[in-house]
């Protein structure tokens, strides 16, 4: 019985990607806007499912906490022509260095995504060349108190960015150091430019990670280099970058325009078919990684099959005698 009430659940979450008015699937997601009410909540938060008894954190507290560190912004596009969104994270003069408000700005940003139908994919990038070089690092010396508040708040950003139904690219420019390599693993894929170097360099700043990029470098590259990365603090070239599996395309080396080049990447190898199936694939990946129990994510991946077999699109292909050659 436990079972089958943990499976629905699962299940619910996931079909709410085909309903417009959801909020989507992430636990964390469903989130934001429960996590505003300020309430101290048992955890449905994504990153401790095993730890059913944690304290969900009170997200609203914090935020109003982190808002205080001043200085850049997060900004969003969102085309409804061709589906992809752009996030950009905006603090040149520190290299796109994270502040406490541009914590706040991105996770007022996910929310949004989280409530658009339209998207099929999301770019995370940085202006004037470097996506970004990790925590602003006066914001922080000022917040060396609040250590494990922002760590809740950012963990609880980037696994909503993470579970979006949407197929996202981090498009990794100039300097992408630490809690800027951490952000960039809260994608599905990267794309390097041929001039970046990328590193997780917080052991040499005598820390461990600080933004959840342990646990999902572990769940993407393996322990063994995970543990290589994090623990060597070295910094990868592009073709290292791409001989480890931590990033997907190198661009090429003569590129006026990067972001449009990661653009047509996208649209090109990832974004070809249909908006609502491809964002039912992404979200049934999600409900798999994230499931603790095998038979559930089948349960959910059978039920979603079920709404796309003898749709619309289905008949289209069909009457059209596709041949995939
Ligand atoms: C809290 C998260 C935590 C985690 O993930 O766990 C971390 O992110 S830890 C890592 C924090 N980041 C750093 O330690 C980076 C420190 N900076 C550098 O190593 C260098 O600046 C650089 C990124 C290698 C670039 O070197 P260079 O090309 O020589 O340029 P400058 O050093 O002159 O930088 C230009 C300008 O930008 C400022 N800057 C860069 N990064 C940061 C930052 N993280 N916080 C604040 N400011 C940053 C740098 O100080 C320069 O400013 P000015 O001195 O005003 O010119």
């Amino acid at each position: 019985m436990a079972l089958m009430r943990k499976s629905n659940t699962l299940c619910s979450r996931v079909l709410k990607v085909l309903q417009p008015s959801s909020s989507v699937m992430s636990p964390c997601g469903a989130g934001a806007a429960q996590a505003l009410s300020g309430e101290q909540q048992t955890c449905g938060w994504a990153p401790a499912r095993k730890l059913h008894s944690f304290k969900r954190p009170n997200l609203h507290a914090i935020r109003n906490q982190l808002a205080r560190f001043e200085g850049g912004s997060v900004e969003l596009e969102m085309n409804n022509d061709n589906g992809i969104a752009i996030l950009t994270l905006n603090n040149p003069r520190r290299m796109n260095s994270m502040t406490g408000k541009m914590m706040v700005d991105m996770a007022d940003k996910v929310s949004e995504l989280e409530e658009w139908h339209e998207g099929k994919a999301l770019i995370m990038r940085g202006v004037d060349g470097n996506l970004c070089t990790g925590g602003d690092l006066t914001f922080v010396r000022k917040a060396l108190h609040y250590g494990e508040e922002m760590a809740a708040y950012q963990h609880d950003t980037l696994t909503r960015l993470l579970n979006l139904p949407l197929i996202s690219v981090a498009l990794v420019q100039g300097h992408t150091l630490g809690g800027g390599a951490e952000l960039s693993t809260a994608c599905d894929f990267r794309v390097m430019s041929s001039s970046a170097k990328i590193g997780f360099v917080q052991i040499k700043m005598g820390l461990s990670t600080a933004w959840g990029a342990a646990t999902r470098l572990t769940r993407l590259l393996g322990r063994r280099k995970a543990i290589d990365l994090l623990c060597s603090a070295k910094i990868l070239l592009p073709d290292a970058a791409l001989r480890e599996g931590l990033v997907d395309y190198v661009l090429p080396k003569i590129c006026d325009d990067e972001l449009a080049e990661t653009t047509n990447w996208l649209l090109r190898n990832l974004c070809a078919y249909d908006t609502n199936i491809t964002r039912v694939v992404k979200s049934l990946v999600v409900s798999a990684e994230l499931s603790m129990d095998h038979y559930q994510a089948l349960d959910a991946e059978r039920k979603l099959f079920g709404q796309t077999w003898g749709g619309p699109v289905q008949r289209k292909m069909l009457d059209a005698n596709v041949k995939h050659k």
